[in-house]
This record gives C-alpha cells, sequence and structure tokens, in this order.
C-alpha cells in the first residue's frame, strides 16, 4: 500500500572531493514515495555528483546515504532493479531497434517483479506511453536527438522503478515533446507511485514538475522547499500592477492583499488591468545563486526555518 511519508531518499553530512577539489559540503535531504524532487544549480554546482553517488556509480568522500533502505555503496541487483537512471550522455547502441531494445532490456527485470509490481513494462505500453510508435522499428542511429532522448528516458522506466533519476531529461526536446514528458511524469508518480530525482536548467519546468526544488550552489544546497514556499521566503515583495482611466501605476509591497484593498476602497470600479505577481523561479533561483556565490550561506528550508 501507498506510504506517502515512507523515505525512499536519506542524505546526510555527503560529501565528496575529487583529488584536493572539495566539491560536495554537508549536502543533507530526504525525498518521499510518490515526491517529485527537481535538482537545481549552475554549472559544476555538484547535481551530477550528487546523483551518480546516490545512483551508486561513484563512491563519496563521506556522510550516509540510504537509497531505498540500502547504501548505494554496497546496492546488489535486486536494489539495482528497483532502480530507473537516465544519464546525460547517450549510451552506443546504434543498430539495434527500439522495440527491440526495450525488450532485449526488459527481459533483466523479469526475475525482479513482484505482486505489486509487475516487472517489465509490457513493451509495446512503452513506447506508447515515451511517444515513439511510429519509431518502435527504426535502428537507434536513425533517430532524432530528441527522439533518443525519448528512448532513454524508456531505457530508465522498463523495469518500472520505484525510485527514478533522471540528469536532464528534456535537454533537446521540442516543446510538444517536454509536455509529453511532463505528463509521463506526472503519470508515473500519480499511478506508479514513482520517486523521482531530477536535475534540470529549465526554471519553468521545475516550477511545473516539482512537489520540492533543491538548490545546489558550489556543492551545498542552499534551498530545499516548493517553488511557492522558497518565493515567499526569499522575495517578501509583490508587484501590483494597475490601470485608473487608462493610465498605468505599478507598486512593490509585502503586503498585496492589503494594497489591492485599499486601491478598490479609494478607486472602486475605476480599478482595472489588476496584476499582482510574485517573484517568478527564476527570479528566486538568481537571488539564491547570487547570495550563495557572494558568501551568504543562510539556508532556506521548509523543514528547518532559515538556519
Ligand atoms: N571525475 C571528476 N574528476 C574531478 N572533478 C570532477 C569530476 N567530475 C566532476 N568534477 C568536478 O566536480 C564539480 C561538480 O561537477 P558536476 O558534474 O557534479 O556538476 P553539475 O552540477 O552536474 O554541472 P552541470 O550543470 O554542468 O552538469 C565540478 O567542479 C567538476 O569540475
Amino acid at each position: 500500500m501507498r506510504n506517502p511519508d515512507e523515505v525512499v531518499l536519506r542524505v546526510e553530512d555527503l560529501r565528496m572531493r575529487y583529488g584536493t577539489n572539495d566539491v560536495l559540503h554537508d549536502v543533507a535531504f530526504t525525498a518521499h514515495r510518490g515526491e517529485v524532487l527537481c535538482l537545481l544549480g549552475p554549472n559544476g554546482a555538484g547535481k551530477t555528483t550528487t546523483i551518480e553517488i546516490l545512483e551508486g556509480f561513484r563512491m563519496r568522500s563521506a556522510g550516509r546515504v540510504e537509497v531505498l533502505g540500502t547504501d548505494p555503496a554496497n546496492g546488489g541487483e535486486d536494489w539495482r532493479a528497483r532502480l530507473g537512471v537516465v544519464l546525460q550522455s547517450w549510451r552506443d547502441h546504434g543498430r539495434w531497434r527500439v522495440r527491440e531494445l526495450l525488450a532485449h532490456l526488459g527481459e533483466y527485470y523479469a526475475p525482479y517483479s513482484t505482486e505489486r509490481i509487475r516487472r517489465p513494462w509490457q513493451t509495446d505500453e512503452l513506447i506508447e506511453a515515451v511517444g515513439l510508435t511510429p519509431h518502435a522499428h527504426k535502428k537507434l542511429r536513425q533517430l532524432s536527438g530528441g527522439q533518443r532522448r525519448r528512448l532513454d528516458v524508456a531505457i530508465g522506466i522498463v523495469g518500472r522503478p520505484e525510485l527514478l533519476f533522471l540528469d536532464e531529461p528534456t535537454a533537446g526536446f521540442d516543446p510538444e515533446a517536454r509536455r509529453e514528458f511532463h505528463e509521463l511524469v506526472h503519470r508515473l508518480t500519480d499511478d506508479e507511485d514513482t520517486t523521482i530525482l531530477l536535475t534540470t536548467h529549465d526554471l519553468d519546468e521545475a516550477d511545473k514538475l516539482a512537489d520540492r526544488i533543491l538548490i545546489l550552489s558550489g556543492g551545498r544546497i542552499v534551498a530545499d522547499g516548493s517553488a511557492d514556499e522558497l518565493s515567499r521566503q526569499i522575495a517578501g515583495e509583490a508587484e501590483v500592477r494597475w490601470t485608473v482611466d487608462g493610465q498605468r501605476f505599478v507598486h512593490s509591497t509585502t503586503e498585496a492583499t492589503k494594497y489591492v484593498y485599499e486601491l478598490f476602497k479609494q478607486h472602486g470600479e475605476a480599478v482595472a488591468d489588476l496584476e499582482v505577481r510574485r517573484a517568478s523561479l527564476e527570479d528566486t533561483y538568481m537571488t539564491l545563486v547570487h547570495q550563495a556565490e557572494a558568501g551568504l550561506t543562510a539556508v532556506v528550508s521548509e523543514e528547518a526555518g532559515v538556519r
């Protein structure tokens, strides 16, 4: 049965050093069943390193990590079968055909099928879910960049993972493919209860998909919360725009509701074109990353408050 309180991912005091270069400093976060976490951050912030440690592809330098109840450094085949991974880089299977490859990869998961989770995903259903039906019989090298990325996603989910890692899954997608991918993510979390950790540079995508956003900067988590929580905590001011008799006005305030109430009290029905604009995720992201880069290391966290 679904238990939304179940912790699927627990990271504490995670550190990573390449040679003498510390790239992760005391990273800590958790993810619960069915949650979508988006890991944001500038190039080189440590997103891929974090994900690779959680996937068991990279050994950490220090800290505690639990993925589906197991330390990834000791995860066996049965643990790995419960994970799905979509890496940034392409794999080289150029001569295989789409359907053939997915059916083949799916066979590896059959021994890990359970009463609750039937593995693998039925091949044609999976191909349909990622929008590759018209290309099912093509060789991989004949696919476009975006089609190839859809296949990468299919490879990641063929074993019906309980936890799915997606490293920049929509890079190279056209707007329609992006929207279809977002629908697929909702389907995976709603119908299959999949927990998803994804990295993206597309803030609009993070806004649409994430239950929680983690912002990593210089190897540190500088924010942890929903898009709304982060924007409320960082940018207290909202911008109110309106017109009276065709003349435009703009005012910044921390108390938008009260301000609008006063506005109507004063001008009544003469107020038109009213808009109240809170900080966008992009505004919030820029503020937090710039603060972190300037050495202001206050961490914004819904769970912990500001510390
Ligand atoms: N194998 C490696 N050896 C040494 N340094 C590395 C290695 N891999 C990554 N790094 C360094 O670790 C830091 C974090 O890199 P990482 O790839 O995790 O960042 P990222 O947030 O995923 O960046 P991007 O958005 O560009 O993908 C960078 O400074 C990078 O140069």
